[in-house]
């Protein structure tokens, strides 16, 4: 079934306000993407970039460099803004625990030099917050992604791509891979060719948080 971006919101305030806090839910989907990610490659001493934009899909990717450090992976984070101006608490909190964790290196601001080849870039810039045109830094990072050769992998939907009418805006990210979380939002499908592989996965939001919605 697939739903649309509304309805998704409304489900994650449901489950929020049923005590399945959304830093509970993010944890879910960073778990669960890095899962499919490491069915599909050995990420054992690779080079991983993540892009994270300030809202929670980069916290959804924040979540994702700490589960890939475990997993062995060399992560590169690099966040589109200043750490002060994350927008939420749970991508906030992910944040603080990364600083502790030397082993992802934490580059901030839209530098975009980077001293290695990826061999994996995350796309965690825009998910179901997106609206209106790109602005910057973002442009620049998508742009980087879509110039380089290797795997790409896009956190709930390619950065560009609008969610809920498949509409993409002045630029977009092509992915490899993408994951969704909750259930399928009814734009996504409508772009495989920007999507690459499609999964939607299940982030342990309570059935009954869907109650009066869908
Ligand atoms: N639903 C769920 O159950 C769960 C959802 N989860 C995750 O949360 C994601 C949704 O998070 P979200 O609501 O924070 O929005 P998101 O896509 O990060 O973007 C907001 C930011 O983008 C900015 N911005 C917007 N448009 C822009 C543009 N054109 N160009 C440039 N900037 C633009 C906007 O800036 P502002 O307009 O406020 O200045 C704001 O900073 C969702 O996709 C999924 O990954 C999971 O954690 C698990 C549970
Ligand atoms: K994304």
């Amino acid at each position: 079934m697939e739903i649309t971006v509304d309805q998704m919101y409304q489900i994650e305030n449901n489950g929020h306000a049923m005590g399945f806090l959304k830093k509970f839910m993010m944890e879910n989907a960073g778990a669960a993407a890095v899962r499919r990610l490491v069915e599909k490659f050995d990420v054992t001493s690779k080079n991983i970039l993540i892009f994270v934009g300030m809202g929670n899909n980069g916290g959804d990717g924040l979540v994702m460099a700490r589960h890939l450090s475990g997993y062995g992976a060399i992560v590169t984070i690099q966040l589109l803004g200043s750490p002060d101006k994350i927008k939420t608490e749970e991508s906030s909190w992910n944040w603080s625990i990364l600083k502790k964790m030397p082993s992802v290196k934490l580059l901030s601001g839209d530098n975009l030099h980077f001293d290695f080849i990826p061999d994996v870039i995350i796309d965690a810039i825009l998910g179901t917050g997106i609206s209106g045109e790109i602005r910057e830094p973002y442009v620049s990072a998508i742009n980087y992604i879509n110039n380089s050769s290797c795997f790409k992998f896009a956190v709930d939907v390619p950065s560009g791509l609008d969610p809920q009418t498949g509409e993409t805006a002045n630029i977009f990210v092509k992915s490899d891979m993408t994951v969704t979380f909750h259930k399928m939002k009814q734009g996504i499908p409508k772009r495989k060719d920007l999507t690459g592989e499609l999964y939607a996965e299940k982030i342990g939001i309570p059935p009954e948080a869907e109650e009066g919605v869908l």
